[in-house]
C-alpha cells in the first residue's frame, strides 16, 4: 500500500510546537510580529497571503498587513520595506512572489532586514544556507525536511532528484539534502528544462521532489518502484467552481502512486507544510531579536 503523506496532520503538529514557543516568548513579554506584503491581484496569491495571517492568528503570532495596488510605482514597495525593516514591532517579513514585472524583484530580496528575512531568500541568507550555517531555511524545502522526517523517511545515502532549480525551492531544496545531518546527507541530482533524459533520472530517485511548476509533468512512467515522491506543484488550471481555479501538482497523482511507496498529494501535502514552517521561522526572528532563547 502506498503511503499518502498527510501534510495537514504534520503541519499541525508543527503550528502546535510553534504555540508552545510562542507562549514561552510571551512569558518574557515578546510577541512575535509578522508582516505580510501583497502587490498582485492574482487571486491564489491573496488566498495564500491571508491562510497565512490565519495560521499567524492561531498560533498567537501578531500581523501586519500590506497591500499595494499592482499597478503602484515599484518605490511604494522598496519604501514599505524600508519602513518595515526600521519597525522594532516588526520580526518577519514576508513580500509575496511574484511581484508585478515593473518591480525588481531581486532588489525587494535584498532589501529586507536578513534577520527579518523569515522566507530565507536574501542573498546573506542564502550564502549561509549553502555554508551549511542556515539563519532561516526557506520555507518550503524546510517544510518538505520535516515531512519526510514525519513519515519516516531517511535521506542519508539515499538518491534525491530534484527537478526544478528555482530561487524558492529548488535550489535550496537541493543545497538542503546535500548538508550533513538529519535530513541531508542525500545524492542528489538537480533535473530542469534542459536536462536529458529526464524520465531516466526521475526513475533513479529514492525520493523525488517535483518542483518544476508544469502541471502533472511527473507521470507513473517516471517513478522508480518503491519511491518516496514530493509534489511541490501549485498550479492552477480553470475550474468550473467557485474559485475558477483549480490546484493541481507537479505530478499525476494516480499513476504515480500506483509506482511509489509513499507520496505527497495536492492540496494537502507541501502547501501547508510551507505556511508552517513560516510561523516557526518567525518565531525564531522574534527570539534572535529579542535576546530571548527560542524553544524551536
Ligand atoms: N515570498 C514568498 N514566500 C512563499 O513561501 C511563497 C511565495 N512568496 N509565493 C508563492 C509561493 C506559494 N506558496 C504556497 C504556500 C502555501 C500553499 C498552501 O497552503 N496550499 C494548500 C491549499 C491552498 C488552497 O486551497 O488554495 C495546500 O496545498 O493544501 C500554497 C502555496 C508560498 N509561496
Amino acid at each position: 500500500m502506498t503511503e499518502i503523506i498527510d501534510g495537514n496532520a504534520v503541519a499541525e503538529d508543527v503550528r502546535a510546537e510553534v504555540g508552545d514557543a510562542v507562549d514561552e516568548l510571551d512569558e518574557e513579554g515578546v510577541t512575535p510580529t509578522l508582516a505580510t506584503v501583497l502587490m498582485s491581484d492574482d487571486p491564489a496569491s491573496e488566498t495564500y497571503v491571508s491562510m497565512k495571517q490565519n495560521d499567524c492568528e492561531e498560533v498567537g503570532i501578531d500581523t501586519v498587513d500590506v497591500e499595494l495596488d499592482s499597478d503602484a510605482p515599484a518605490e511604494e514597495l522598496y519604501d514599505t520595506i524600508d519602513e518595515l525593516n526600521a519597525d522594532d514591532d516588526v520580526n518577519g517579513i514576508l513580500v509575496q512572489m511574484p511581484v508585478p514585472d515593473h518591480v525588481d524583484d531581486r532588489r525587494v530580496l535584498r532589501s529586507i532586514d536578513p534577520e527579518k528575512d523569515v522566507d530565507g531568500l536574501h542573498p546573506e541568507n542564502i550564502g549561509r544556507l549553502v555554508a551549511g550555517d542556515a539563519r532561516y531555511k526557506p520555507c518550503t524545502p524546510h517544510g518538505i525536511q520535516r515531512l519526510l522526517a514525519a513519515a519516516d523517511v531517511e535521506t542519508e545515502g539515499k538518491d534525491a532528484v530534484v527537478v526544478g532549480r528555482s530561487r524558492l525551492v529548488g535550489k535550496p531544496m537541493a543545497n538542503l539534502f546535500i548538508q550533513y545531518g538529519e535530513g541531508g546527507n542525500a545524492t542528489t541530482t538537480v533535473c530542469h528544462s534542459r536536462t536529458e533524459d529526464l524520465a531516466e533520472k526521475t526513475r533513479s530517485a529514492d525520493i523525488l521532489v517535483a518542483a518544476a511548476g508544469v502541471p502533472e509533468m511527473i507521470d507513473g512512467s517516471m517513478v522508480g518502484e518503491g519511491a518516496v515522491v514530493v509534489d511541490v506543484g501549485i498550479n492552477q488550471v480553470d475550474a468550473d467552481n467557485e474559485k475558477g481555479y483549480e490546484l493541481v501538482g507537479d505530478v499525476d497523482f494516480e499513476s504515480a502512486k500506483e509506482k511509489a511507496a509513499a507520496i505527497t498529494p495536492v492540496p494537502g501535502g507541501v502547501g501547508p507544510m510551507t505556511r508552517a514552517m513560516l510561523l516557526y521561522n518567525t518565531v525564531n526572528a522574534a527570539a534572535l531579536q529579542s535576546g530571548v532563547e527560542s524553544a524551536l
